[in-house]
């Protein structure tokens, strides 16, 4: 009997599927081309392999480099864009009706059933958390005034990077260092308070778990019957209770805000923008100065050059400070050099088209989820010259910046820009004016990306202290 209701439910369950796939409505419209032919049920779904934004190129490429395709993503349709003019398109004349999110798990249960900044569908809700953020974190005011934060957790990373160096070359890992500048930068930012050891740890361990299931990747989030049969939002679920404990500790700054105005700031908005934070604000960064340290190691001409601009334009008497980042025309192309060549999130955030549109002259339903795979725009040979190379020169022509696209564009780009950009060159203008580099061993680093857009081997460097270190251990003494 129970395998008679299976077999039964089983059918209705694939008709439902099936119907909106291979129904009238789709027919009739022009839709982008694609790379195959759907299989019942998942559609797609199977040929996605990671990371998404090379498979994605590749599907481009079998349809003769076609800048737009779609796919069927079991019950639910994408278009994937790789091209600047659609790109444009999409986030001017059809800004608005591209601006929702596509419900996911993640956003379900991590991101307080859609209601962060992230997740939010495009309304009045997302505009008042867009501007509460904006005037909260992300001013320029703001940001000055954490200014002193920054340049602390800086001198942190300083120190630890001194340690071992001061007679000689010491090999140091990269990534926990850099994890443990980020999340306490983000931390004292929103809480005043710092995490020590242990603490990062496990903070970065669910930072990671969450980004992992994050993005457009996961077939739960497309195939219904799946979150009965697979262990997947269960442990979602979980994630989400640890993660507001971890949040519960750091609302003491947001909460003197809920005093004053208690309907506007409620417990969900303020947790939603910690987690935000958090999850938005330190893989990020971590994942752009391991990828801009990885460069500098492989191509030493470049870090010398880096290194005499900082000699002759601030000399050795004083750190490197924020307002010195703007004479440093060579730093700003090694920052934007990394962004071109490893965006982190390389395909953006998905959106979602409220409507019906057009784009390209094909017809884009409502409820499709689109893709910008900024990734291989940037790696265009029609767009950019030796389009696979480091060179951070191209900036010297300053309209190549307007060509960078890794914060996205239109309403829902990235309002972490501002913060991203001080942090990333403050600290990297500091390791390349304090140590001498070089890599472990003669070769290469490999600069294959692992999933997360992360650098395939975690990154390790030897370093050796310059004189002028002396001077911020001096300051601390
Ligand atoms: C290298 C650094 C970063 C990169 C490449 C990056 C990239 C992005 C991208 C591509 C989007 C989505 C844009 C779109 O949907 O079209 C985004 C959204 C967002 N980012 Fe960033 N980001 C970075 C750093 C940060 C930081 C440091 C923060 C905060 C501390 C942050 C906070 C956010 C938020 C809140 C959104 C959601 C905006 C919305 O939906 O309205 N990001 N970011």
């Amino acid at each position: 009997m129970e395998t008679y209701f299976l077999i039964l439910s089983l059918a209705i369950f694939f008709f439902i599927s099936l119907k909106p796939l291979f129904g009238k409505r789709h027919s009739k419209f022009n839709l982008p081309p694609s790379p195959a032919r759907p299989l019942p049920l998942i559609g797609h779904l199977h040929l996605l392999k990671q990371p998404l934004h090379r498979t994605f190129l590749s599907f481009s490429q079998s349809l003769d480099s076609a800048p737009i395709f779609s796919l069927r993503l079991g019950n639910r349709l994408a278009v994937v864009v790789s091209s600047y003019s659609i790109a444009e398109e999409c986030f001017t004349e059809n800004d608005i009706v591209l601006a929702n999110r596509p419900e996911s798990i993640v956003g379900k249960y991590i991101e307080y059933n859609f209601t962060t900044v992230t997740s939010a569908p495009y309304g009045d809700h997302w505009r008042n958390l867009r501007r509460l953020s904006t005037l909260e974190i992300f001013s320029s005011h703001k940001l000055n005034g954490f200014l002193s934060v920054r340049k602390d957790e800086i001198r942190h990373l300083l120190l630890r990077l001194s340690k071992n160096s001061q007679h000689g070359f010491a090999k140091v890992e990269m990534r926990s260092l850099f994890m443990d500048l980020t999340i306490n930068n983000i931390l004292r930012m929103m809480a005043g308070k710092r995490f020590y050891g242990d603490g990062t740890e496990q903070v970065r361990q669910l930072i990671d778990e969450v980004v992992s299931y994050a993005g457009a990747g996961n077939a739960t989030d497309y195939i219904p019957i799946l979150r009965w049969i697979t262990s997947f939002e269960k442990r979602v679920q979980e994630l989400s209770r640890v993660g507001s404990n971890e949040a519960t500790l750091m609302m003491d700054h947001l909460l003197s805000l809920q005093e004053i105005q208690p309907n506007y700031y409620t417990d969900i908005t303020l947790k939603g923008i910690i987690v935000v934070m958090i999850l938005a604000g330190t893989e990020t960064l971590i994942g752009t100065l391991e990828w801009a340290m990885l460069n500098l190691l492989n191509h030493p001409e470049v870090l010398t050059k880096a290194r005499t601009e900082i000699d002759t334009k601030i000399g050795f008497d004083r750190l490197i400070d924020e307002q010195d980042i703007k004479n440093l025309p060579y730093l700003q192309g090694i920052v934007l050099e990394t962004l071109r060549l490893h965006p982190v999130a390389p395909t953006l955030v998905p959106h979602m088209t409220s409507d019906d549109c057009i784009l390209a002259g094909y017809d884009v339903l409502c409820g499709s989820m689109l893709l910008v795979n900024v990734w291989a725009m940037h790696r265009d040979p029609y767009i950019w010259e030796d389009p696979e190379m480091f060179k951070p020169e191209r900036f010297e022509n300053e309209k190549e910046n307007q060509k960078v696209l890794s914060f996205g564009i239109g309403r829902r780009s990235c309002p972490g820009v501002g913060l991203t950009h001080r942090l990333v060159s403050l600290a990297l203008g500091s390791m390349v004016q304090c140590f001498k580099w070089e890599r472990i061993g003669e070769e290469y680093i490999d600069t294959r990306e692992a999933p997360m857009m992360r650098p395939a081997t975690p990154l390790q460097a030897m370093c050796k202290t310059r004189p002028i270190v002396h001077k911020i251990l001096d300051a601390f003494a």
